[in-house]
């Protein structure tokens, strides 16, 4: 039972909150390095020096930014003799930060509009078309559709009218930000080169660091030193500290970025083998924010173009994903609705899936009347994707070894209205036998370590070790080689393994395709898609085949999508491959073309 309220007692009025006027602050004299040096430690005055020399660089070339903020501060009131703003020294650290590395909300405005980038794609004309010229790929999404099995009309080229305006805008608006990037990016290099020459960077021992780790860790100062290291370890001879190794810097960069991203020592080992310093830091950023909701458009229900309008209506702004004609953008979602509860979701007319997730499918290429097996199907994202490709003809084997994740599965099916697909619950690893040479097209989409996605699962960051990894990349190995024999070889239209992990580790990757190379007689071919940077032909100490490079890693920091990496296999024949060598002299004559 609740209290009865006692509505005479009624509060005193008087000035709110937020109408009380604060006192003037009162600033610490110590911080005024002019009127008591000999209190400063050197730390401090080495800062107070950086801080005149920002202050003076500021001065005779003030950066637009700040001019922009002139304007605001009229308002505040803030503002010298001569109507120019006096900046404080947290608006200068703001701006070295700025300078030295893009800010988080640029970071995500610039690789926001990769989402949007116009890369002459789409899921008719990306994705395993034309893999070595055999093969055409048009049936992809509802581009085609004249019409589908609700009886939609097609009227594509509205849409595509449509799409052609939004992506010229969205193009002019990348292009403009990029410009901008630029210009900031060599500003403020210009800007770090000289204060660095004047003061020097000054990075303290690793002994220091260590020990100042263990007493109290002082992020912002961390963060500034990750900085500073990175820029030293950019051009180490200019700019390291005299008789100190580059050994020493990076040892002191892995110990500031685990303690202030908070990763393992291990797996903050294994980014910085794959990344520069800059890079590294740019991913490590990205995974700290959310990647964009995204949803694809079940095609066996509805178009693209009514699920945006239907969603719109109910006040959800979305915009289209442009190298995809099923995925839409969700901009932004009112508070009273459930993006997985909407009249819409519920009638299966879409699924909420990442945008890299589209990526396997779209290079598997499905056709109808084909038979595919979806090795790691739960909870469905891909394999309800190939249904529509397929439009619910053929057949598809949908199996996962988890039971529990096969019940979405079933649910998802049934929601979006599949009716081409057998559910299995087997280790993917049996197939070989179970069901030898069956399939036209395999999608192995191997479980993996997740370091693709941390940003969904920031327990990644210290629940992975050397151990979990190679197992792992043992039973992706396994799996790949099942999936390869479920196949039939190829036959001039199918025959294709499609292997994609959310990892980015190359343990989990390239190796795993390196080791299939050399044990079945298959070879990689493009994957059709024109997103994505290449797979490494060179790693550290490993070599792997030049085709390697025809496989294609997605990073959320370059294209704001979880970590995916997709490579697309040709089943030549069945059985164990000839030498090397003897696979080389075959593929002599099949150039491969770079991507
Ligand atoms: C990356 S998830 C698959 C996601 C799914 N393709 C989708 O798009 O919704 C990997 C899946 O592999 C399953 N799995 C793990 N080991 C397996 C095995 N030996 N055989 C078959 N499935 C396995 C897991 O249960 C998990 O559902």
């Amino acid at each position: 039972m609740g209290r009865a309220a006692n509505f005479q007692d009624k509060p005193k009025k008087g000035p709110g909150r937020k109408a009380r006027k604060q006192k003037d602050p009162v600033f610490p004299r110590a911080t005024n390095d002019e009127d008591e040096p000999k209190k400063l430690s050197r730390r401090q005055r080495i800062r107070a020096r950086k801080r005149t020399l920002k202050q003076e660089a500021v001065k005779t070339n003030p950066p637009k930014k700040m001019k922009k903020m002139n304007t605001k501060q009229k308002v505040d009131g803030d503002l010298d003799s001569e109507g120019e703003h006096q900046f404080s020294s947290d608006e200068m650290e703001e701006f070295t930060n700025n300078i030295k590395t893009n800010s988080v909300e640029e970071t995500q405005a610039k690789t926001k509009f990769a989402l949007f980038e116009k890369d002459g794609s789409s899921d008719e004309d990306s994705g395993g078309g034309n893999e070595d010229g055999e093969e055409e790929n048009d049936d992809f999404g509802v581009g085609n559709e004249d019409e589908n099995d609700m009886g939609f009309q097609d009227d594509d080229d509205d849409d595509d009218d449509d799409d052609d305006d939004d992506e010229k805008d969205i193009e002019k608006l990348s292009k403009k930000i990029e410009k901008k990037e630029k210009k900031k990016r060599a500003a403020g290099d210009a800007y770090l080169e000289e204060s660095a020459e004047k003061i020097g960077i000054q990075i303290p021992s690793l002994e220091e660091v260590q020990q100042e780790d263990e007493d109290s860790p002082d992020l912002p100062n961390i963060n500034a030193r990750i900085k500073d290291t990175a820029f030293v370890l950019a051009d180490f001879s200019k700019r390291r500290e005299e008789g100190r190794s580059r050994s020493e810097y990076l040892a002191i960069f892995l110990k500031d970025l685990s303690t202030y991203y908070s990763y393992n020592t291990f797996l903050m080992e294994k980014l910085l083998d794959m990344f520069g310093p800059t890079e590294l830091i740019e991913f490590l950023e990205a995974n700290e924010l959310p990647r964009p909701v995204t949803i694809r458009t079940n095609t066996l229900k509805t178009r693209r173009k009514v699920l945006a309008t239907a969603l719109i209506a109910r006040g959800i702004d979305v915009d289209v994903i442009t190298w995809s004609k099923v995925g839409l953008i969700v901009m932004r979602t009112p508070g009273n609705v459930t993006l997985g509860a909407t009249p819409e979701y519920l009638a299966g007319q879409y699924i909420l899936q990442g945008a890299s997730s589209f990526l396997p499918v779209m290079a598997l290429a499905p056709k109808e009347g084909e038979k595919v097996l979806d090795m790691c199907a739960a909870p469905g994202g891909k394999s309800t994707h190939i249904a529509a490709i397929m439009r619910n003809t053929g057949m598809i084997v949908c199996n996962d070894l988890n039971r529990d994740r096969v019940k979405a599965l079933v649910g998802n099916f049934h929601r979006m209205g599949i009716t081409n697909a057998v559910i299995t619950s087997h280790d993917g690893r049996a197939f070989a036998k179970l069901m030898p040479r069956a399939f036209d097209r395999v999608l192995l989409d191997a479980p993996c370590s997740g370091t693709g996605v941390i940003s969904k699962d920031e327990r990644v960051k210290t629940s992975k070790d050397l151990k979990d990894v190679q197992r792992c990349s043992h039973i992706q190995k396994e799996l790949l080689l099942a999936a390869i024999d479920s196949v039939h070889k190829f036959d001039g239209q199918n025959g294709y393994i499609i292997y994609s992990t959310c990892s980015i580790l190359v343990e989990e990757n390239e190796a795993v395709i390196e080791y299939a190379l050399k044990k079945r007689n298959v070879k990689i071919v493009p994957t059709g898609l024109d997103i994505g940077k290449s797979g490494y032909v060179r790693y550290r100490q490993h070599r792997f085949h030049p085709s390697m490079q025809l496989c294609k890693r997605v990073y959320p920091h370059s294209y704001n999508m979880d970590g995916f990496f997709v490579a697309k296999l040709k089943k030549l024949s069945d059985g164990v491959p000839k030498t090397t060598q003897d696979k080389a002299e075959d593929e002599e004559d099949e150039s491969i073309t770079p991507t």
